[in-house]
């Protein structure tokens, strides 16, 4: 049994109120301006995993009113006509977003593909330059990545305050652990990053006031490594077998989230919490882009 004081955080709920008030501005938009916002999504390949998000992303895009141009390019696309379809949706006026779906095949370079992406319409906030303001002191990027920006909103949304307090981040990746890492830093929290090098990672991590989780490890962070009361949010989708379901797998985050209930203070459920939010700030993202066009 869990503690009944702990909190769970919705994300699902949240992520459909933030989805709600894009309704609403999108709907504002359009009567206003007669123009709706568009996010080019582009995926190579057949993976599944890829597939099933990018779906989850072209859903969510028509209820809010997002128009979304989709480009299903085959696996053996080469690098140079992957760039040259980059290069089209730059010059689209309808596209405000361009999202390309990773991981890319082995044998085209990811970081040149979203180097090629205009800054302007980088909605993933992948773009090294987006990094790098990021990361500056006094510097803003045009856009943030969406999984670390929907960590701080549902942390900022539960009313727990980041600044002075002590956040390790427990993964490294270009996507999650580093940019969340740079975002809790900028809201004046004490990052410490824990990764796979890192000695007694536990004693770190029981530090912490507040814990993001993005290793990709299934069930690697002990509930015995939770400080009491800590907030937990938990990026990790790992599928495991499970031969109990139709689909064979079930979803399960980095932390051991029954284990974790009896001491944190908040925490997120794997599924149902930061995955949401990454669809609701894509489309946060593409409306805000959306709208520097548009209304300017
Ligand atoms: N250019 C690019 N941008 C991305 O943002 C990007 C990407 N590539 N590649 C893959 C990762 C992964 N990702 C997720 C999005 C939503 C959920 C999500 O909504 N998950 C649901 C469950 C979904 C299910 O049931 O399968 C949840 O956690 O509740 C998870 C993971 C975005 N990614």
């Amino acid at each position: 049994m869990s503690d009944p004081k702990v909190t769970i955080i919705d994300g699902k709920t949240v992520a459909q109120t933030i989805r709600s008030e894009i309704a609403a501005e999108v709907s504002r938009l359009s009567q206003t301006y007669g123009k709706v916002p568009g996010l080019a999504v582009v995926i190579v390949g057949q993976r599944k995993d890829s597939q099933s998000y990018v779906n989850m992303k072209r859903k969510a895009c028509a209820e809010v009113g997002i128009k979304s141009l989709d480009f299903d390019l085959p696996e053996n696309v080469s690098e140079s006509d992957l760039i040259f379809k980059v290069h089209e949706l730059n010059a689209n006026p309808d596209v405000h977003g361009i999202l390309v779906q990773l991981p890319l095949p082995k044998h085209i370079n990811e970081e040149k593909i979203l180097t090629e992406i205009s800054l302007e319409k980088d909605v993933d906030g992948f773009h090294p330059l987006n990094i790098g303001k990021l990361a500056m002191k006094g510097r803003d990027p045009l856009f943030v990545p969406c999984t670390p920006k929907g960590c701080i909103e549902l942390l900022t949304r539960h009313g727990i305050t980041i600044k002075g307090k002590n956040a390790v981040v427990v993964g490294r990746s270009n996507i999650v652990g580093l940019p969340v890492s740079l975002l809790l830093l900028k809201e004046d929290a004490t990052v410490t990053i824990v990764h796979s090098r890192t000695k007694e990672p536990e004693s770190i991590i029981r530090n912490a006031d507040i814990i993001i989780a993005a290793a990709g490890q299934p069930a690697m962070i002990k509930g015995s490594w939770i400080k009491p009361g800590a907030a937990v949010i938990d990026v990790g989708t790992n599928a495991v077998d499970d031969p109990s379901k139709k689909s064979g797998y079930r979803l399960v985050g980095d932390v051991d989230f029954q284990e974790a209930c009896k001491t944190a203070g908040c925490i997120t459920p794997v599924p149902g919490g930061a995955g949401p939010m990454t669809v609701a700030m894509l489309l946060k993202n593409t409306l805000d882009g959306a709208k520097r066009v548009i209304e300017c």
